[in-house]
Formats: structure tokens, sequence, C-alpha cells
């Protein structure tokens, strides 16, 4: 069984893929102090918990956070003795080519998502990912990464406003009905939400349009089915788009 970790700037999230199935997954906040034995004791308890017996012999992490790799290192090869492959690191190779500036470092949650999007939906995508920050992958016919778009994450951009302004709350993300609000809490939730339809659809259309072809979106990330809903910005939605990406990539570096 294959342990895969995909260690974001807010959340790691731990699957455990059985080479048919993910068995379980379990989601935890991303902290650098964080050791290998406190995460062993979260992981095996939450594992008890749920009844599941995994006989892990293999670990593939994604961390776009270098400082926890050390201890996700140490987690590896103390509870399941081995060595895990990390992505971005030279010893783990790609399916796919990485088309872009030299000495650019592509975070590697977007080199994932596009081996994942390449693997399920062929080529000419777009991935759009909905995290601490929003990023949109570009992914050429050949499965290339090509480039793409970072955008501050919704919830990054109602935390700056509430940051940034003494009289604005901190509010949750939702769909408001109508744009124009009549009260503080709905102004700041509809500039964000239909400020983000519309730099999605911006976004989306630049890009095909730059391409000069037709592209299918491709959407993951905890926020993704919000605006998706009546609104068909997407044309598909897959939340384990990244797990399953480390699987494909695991599986390629076995090969040999
Ligand atoms: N309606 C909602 N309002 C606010 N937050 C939501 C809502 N639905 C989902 N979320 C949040 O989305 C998050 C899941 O998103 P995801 O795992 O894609 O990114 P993240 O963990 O926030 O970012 P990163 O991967 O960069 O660490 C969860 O933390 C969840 O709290
Ligand atoms: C943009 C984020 C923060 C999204 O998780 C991550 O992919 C990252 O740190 N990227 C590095 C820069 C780049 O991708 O070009
Ligand atoms: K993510």
């Amino acid at each position: 069984m294959l342990l895969a970790i995909d260690c974001g700037n807010t959340n790691t999230v731990f699957s455990i893929w059985d080479g048919e199935k993910f068995l379980c997954t379990l989601r935890t906040s991303t902290e650098h102090q964080r050791t290998a034995d406190q995460y062993f004791v979260w992981f095996s308890t939450l594992l008890n918990h749920f009844g599941i017996k995994a006989d892990i012999r293999s670990v593939v992490i994604s961390s776009t956070v270098p400082r926890v790799v050390f201890n996700l290192r140490v987690f590896s090869d103390r509870y399941f003795n081995c060595r895990p492959l990390v992505v971005g690191k030279p010893e783990c190779r790609l399916p796919v080519d990485v088309r872009v500036d030299a000495g650019t470092q592509v975070g590697p949650d977007r080199l994932v998502n596009t081996v994942a999007g390449y693997d399920l939906y062929g080529g000419d995508l777009i991935v759009v990912d909905f995290g601490t920050a929003t990023t949109f992958d570009v992914v050429a016919s050949d499965g290339a990464y090509i480039g793409g778009v970072i955008a501050p994450g919704v919830n990054l951009s109602l935390q700056a406003l509430h940051e940034a302004a003494a009289a604005l709350p901190h509010v949750d993300i939702t769909k408001p009905e109508r744009v124009i609000g009549t009260n503080t809490v709905d102004c700041m939730q509809s500039g964000v939400f239909w400020g983000y339809v519309g730099l999605i659809n911006g976004i989306c259309d630049r890009i095909k349009a730059e391409r000069g072809r037709a592209m299918k979106v491709v959407a993951t990330g905890g926020l993704a089915p919000l605006f998706q809903q009546g609104h068909a910005i997407f044309d598909v939605y897959r939340d384990d788009l990244t797990m399953h990406g480390l699987t494909v990539i695991d599986a390629y570096n076995k090969e040999g």
C-alpha cells in the first residue's frame, strides 16, 4: 500500500492507496514544527478509529512548504521503513515535460495536478486548484506543464480585507444571491464571490484565446463546488485530483 501526502500551505492531506482505491483520507493543518512521532500518534489513532489495517510499503510526498519535508521523511523512515519519493527532487521523475523559464521552481502541487489531469482527461487542459492560492495550470496537448496563473486564494482574499481594514469583520465565503450587498458582510461576500467568478471565467477565456484552441477546464480543491453551483464554470470537478496524480507519479517511478 502507498501513503500519499499532499502538503499545502494551509492543510496537509494523507491518503492510503491500495492499488485500486483510496482506503481513507485524513487532513491536518500544516505546521513545520510537527515531529515524525506527532504525525504517527495522529495517524495511527485515526486509522484505529476507522478500523483500517494499512500495510504501508511506500510513501510519496508533494510539499509546497519545504520545511515540513524533513519531519515527513523521518516519519516515513521510522514508521514505514521506507525512503519517500518527493515530487520536485531530482530523483523523482515525472511522466510529463515541464516547459518554463530556466531557474523556475514550479510548485510540486501544480506538477502533480498536471500529471493527474493529463492521465485522466488527456492534453489541452486548464487545471484550477482552489487552495491557499488559486492556481491555473496549463497542460499542453502532449501533457507538458507550460505555465499558468497564480491568484490569491478565496479565503486569503477575505482574510486580507479583514486584516487591512479596521471596520471589515472576518467573514466566511458563501454564494450571495445578489451582487448589490445591503450590509457590510453581503458587500464583502459579493466582492469576493462574484469577483472570483469573473476572475475564473476571464482567466480561462484568456488562456484559451492565447492558446488558440478549445481546452477542458478541470477543477479541484475544497471551494470549487461553491463556484460550480449553477454556473458550470468547469467541465469537470475531481476532489481527489492531486492524490490521483501522486499515485500516477509513484507508479511511474516504480516502472524503473
Ligand atoms: N463553504 C466553505 N467555506 C469556507 N471554507 C470552505 C468551504 N468549503 C470548503 N472549505 C475549506 O476548503 C478547504 C479545503 O481546501 P483545499 O484542501 O483544497 O485547500 P487548503 O487546504 O485550504 O489549501 P492548501 O492545499 O494550499 O493547504 C478546507 O480547509 C475547508 O475548510
Ligand atoms: C502557488 C502555490 C502556493 C499553490 O499551492 C504553490 O504551487 C507554490 O508555492 N508554487 C511555487 C511557485 C510556482 O508554482 O511557480
Ligand atoms: K491543495
